[in-house]
């Protein structure tokens, strides 16, 4: 990207190229008999994408990166919000546009392997959306493929060849060079280097960025290693469970993280500028998307959860125990059948895993007063199976702003952390994070 391009946009007269707007993507449940909530892979996103950038989108697996960027495409629909591409809303778009809007932009996908229909040659398989749209004569549209595959770095020589007869690296080359054919401004790149060794990775990372500047091209590059974005992304959303936690400057998100989710992703990238960071491990596994928590979406596992003032004095350890146990009544209640613990209930059963996940979790820890006594209620509703009624309890002892309110974005100068701690009465992510892992 120039830095005319970087100017324009700083002094707000650059026009994005694209815009999501409380963007959300739910797959509903179709089965008749047992209907669950919807998948939330989507939540609610918003942001720009400038000509000629490169938005990384990075998070763990199932956070919904790929859903967000096919429903950027339209090849999802969304369930709410807005995509505006140069001005025009995709979900308005119907039939004859969208089949433009599709030639406009193009999806590189993780696997080559699968993506690449081994009975077609190369030639017909980069000429395939050229035939679709019917573009120039089919001499032309040779001729196209034989320049795509220069482009790309293969031979023009390599066009009656199959799949098979290539390596990783070369599949890939082959699916951006298809990608490429319709002449798109914005491409969604999803995981595109996963499947492939370093090395290849790195050359992939070029020849993408070699066409960017080439052809002007924009990117949405969606990858699960942050270490990959250090080298393509201009800017970077991070991803957690279907929102948005954080986005900046690729270089800003990299030296000075601001969400504890950034801080904890980061800590994992091995020799981070050189320097030692220690990992900050995070505790359990996200939550299911079809039954996200309140407030927060990251506050079932962040580091830096603000803890309700009176209860300030319990330990780490403490913390720890009332967490996990809230997850254990979680994900008990979300697999409760209503009949069959209505039924359980009235015979005075006893659960008898959650006195051994008690036993557990609290044998060594020290907790008294009005917070044990609290968590006692707690496990005998559990342990009578009303693990909602036990967790709601938990919740309004322990919970605190994380649980009760969804941050706004609290940052300015063109970043976004959705995060409690920045504003002025909380202490800072990084001193509460350091301070805990210290006494961890
Ligand atoms: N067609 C579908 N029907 C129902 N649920 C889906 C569908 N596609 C994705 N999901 C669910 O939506 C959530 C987000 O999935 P998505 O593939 O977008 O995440 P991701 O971050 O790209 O993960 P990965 O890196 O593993 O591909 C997951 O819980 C997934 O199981």
């Amino acid at each position: 990207m120039t830095q005319n391009t970087l100017d324009a946009r700083d002094a707000g007269t650059e026009a994005p190229l694209v815009s999501v707007r409380d963007l959300k993507t739910y797959y509903a449940d179709d089965s008749i008999i047992a209907s669950k909530p919807p998948v939330k892979a989507v939540d609610g996103v918003s942001f720009d994408i400038y000509r000629g950038e490169t938005l990384g989108l990075v998070g763990e697996s199932g956070c919904g990166k790929s859903t967000l960027g096919r429903t950027m495409l339209g090849l999802e629909t969304a369930t709410d919000g807005d995509v505006v591409v140069d001005g025009t809303n995709v979900a308005d778009l119907s039939g004859r546009e969208r089949r433009e809007w599709a030639r406009n932009a193009g999806m590189v996908f993780q696997d080559p392997e699968e993506s690449l229909n081994d009975r077609m040659t190369i030639g017909e398989i980069v000429r395939e959306p050229l035939d679709a749209h019917s573009v120039g004569t089919p001499d032309e549209r040779r001729e196209r493929v034989r320049d795509l595959l220069t482009t790309v770095g293969l031979q023009p020589e390599h066009y009656y060849r199959y799949p098979h007869q290539f390596s990783g690296g070369q599949k890939q080359r082959i699916g951006i060079a298809r990608a490429l054919a319709l002449e798109p401004d914005f491409l969604v790149l999803d995981e595109p280097t996963s499947a492939l060794d370093v090395s290849v990775q790195a050359r992939i990372i070029n020849l993408l960025n070699e066409l960017q500047d080439d052809l002007g091209l924009t990117y949405l590059f969606i990858s699960h290693d942050l270490s990959v974005m250090k080298h393509i992304a201009d800017r970077i959303a991070v991803m957690y469970l279907g929102n948005v936690a954080e986005l900046g400057p690729a270089r800003d998100v990299f030296d000075d993280p601001q969400h504890p989710y950034t801080v904890s992703l980061l800590s994992a990238v091995p020799g981070r500028h050189g320097t030692d960071v220690e990992r900050v491990a995070l505790p359990g596994t996200p939550p299911s998307p079809r039954d996200p928590p309140s407030g927060c979406p990251f506050n079932t596992r962040c580091p830096a959860k603000i803890r309700p003032a009176k209860h300030d004095d319990l330990s780490v350890d403490a913390w720890d125990a009332i967490e996990a146990f809230r997850e254990v009544l979680r994900g008990r209640a979300l697999g409760q059948d209503g009949v069959l613990a209505e039924v359980k209930r009235r015979l005075g059963f006893v659960d008898a895993d959650v006195t051994e996940s008690v036993d557990d979790l609290f044998s060594n820890v020290e907790i008294d007063g009005d917070a044990w006594a609290v968590i006692e209620q707690s496990i005998d509703l559990a342990e009578d199976a009303r693990y909602a009624d036990a967790e709601a309890l938990l919740a309004d002892e322990f919970g605190g702003v994380c649980e009760e309110r969804d941050p706004e974005n609290e940052l300015g100068d063109g970043r976004v952390s959705r995060c409690h701690r920045h504003r002025d009465e909380y202490e800072d992510v990084a001193p509460v994070v350091e301070r805990r892992r210290a006494d961890d």
